[in-house]
């Protein structure tokens, strides 16, 4: 079985960027034209709409499967639906992995022991697209209850190839309410760092990086570059590019000599680039996906000539 750390590697080479597009849609951002077919079909708002995130998700797919190497659904706009928005979820994740790319479900979870073996078994499939009903490559979790709270989770992942991403210094303005709090002599977050390195250590059996994977806000550069230091072995999740106001010089520290180690989100700024803007300007909503096509071509761009990522592109020359 291949790992995850190793699978989601394989297609950064591949795809020759760290760039992750977040599948965040809002009903009052998509195209009219989705938002049109979706209503006339019927039915309650929720099934309005989950039918439109439907149709918006799995075009955003078509045009970006050739560009990147992941994708990241975010439940929370998928569950605002109700039960259509839950199956629709389940449709968005398996289309993804169906056309090549790693799949990083962002729920967020944590609980009790038994109850994340639960959340484990309904989100993380590994390799095997059938072993679970949101059949993701990795899982976005919290860690605030405790590391008896992350176990369940780390030994699915270790038994199914899946990866998880824990919530290490997240991006929001609030993140220094709680996570910088000091703790002994360092903060809240640095120790929540040093039991993910750990974590991910054991899963790295030798190889460079372990399928436990954090997040780290790109809103932080600082903080982002103390972490890489303080787990060299865990693949970062950066989110807080673009929309939030982080850039990719903000995100540099996070790469190795070889351009591996992180994944950059971003959603808002490649899904609804058509709605303002230059890209507005060029291609308008008449041409969504152009637009989207345009910005993500142009945050690959931003990485590879901002970041060691550059190196993804000088490897494969
Ligand atoms: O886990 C996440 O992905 C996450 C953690 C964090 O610290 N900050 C953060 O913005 N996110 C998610 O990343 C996405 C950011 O969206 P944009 O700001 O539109 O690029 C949203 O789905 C957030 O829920």
């Amino acid at each position: 079985m291949t790992s995850f750390a190793n699978r989601l590697h394989r297609e950064i080479l591949k795809k020759q960027t760290p760039a992750l597009v977040g599948l965040d849609p809002r009903w009052d951002q998509l195209p009219r034209e989705i938002q049109e077919r979706a209503s006339q079909q019927g039915g309650s708002d929720a099934a309005i709409h989950a039918r439109a995130f439907e149709e918006f998700c799995l075009r955003v797919i078509d045009v970006v499967s050739g560009l990147v190497p992941a994708v990241k659904p975010q439940s929370a706009f998928f569950e605002a639906c109700g039960p259509d928005g839950s199956r629709v979820l389940a449709n968005v994740i398996q289309h993804a992995r169906n056309a090549g790319l790693i799949v990083i479900c962002d729920a967020k979870r944590g609980d009790i022991g038994t109850t994340a073996e639960a959340y484990a078994a309904a989100y993380l499939a590994g390799e095997d697209p059938q072993a679970a009903p949101y059949a993701a490559d990795a899982l976005t979790i919290n860690p605030y209850m405790g590391v008896d709270t992350l176990q369940p989770f780390v030994s699915r992942a270790d038994a199914v190839g899946a990866g998880l991403y824990v919530l290490v210094r997240t991006s929001n303005p609030g993140a220094r309410d709680f996570q910088d709090r000091q703790t002994d002599d360092e903060t809240l977050y640095t120790a929540v760092a040093r039991q993910v390195e750990n974590l991910s250590l054991q899963l790295a059996r030798g190889e460079t990086y372990g399928s436990v994977g954090a997040v780290t806000g790109a809103t932080y550069p600082e903080e982002l570059a103390v972490l890489r230091k303080v787990m060299p072995h865990t693949p970062l999740l950066i989110p807080g590019y673009g929309s939030q106001g982080g850039t990719s010089q903000d995100v540099a520290a996070a790469f190795d000599g070889r351009g591996l180690g992180g994944l950059v989100n971003n959603s808002r700024g490649i899904l609804f680039g058509f709605r303002k803007g230059p890209l507005a300007e060029e291609f308008g909503e008449a041409r969504w996906e152009a637009a989207v096509q345009a910005a993500t071509v142009k945050m690959i761009d931003d990485l590879a000539a901002n970041t060691p990522a550059g190196k993804l592109r000088q490897s494969s020359k």
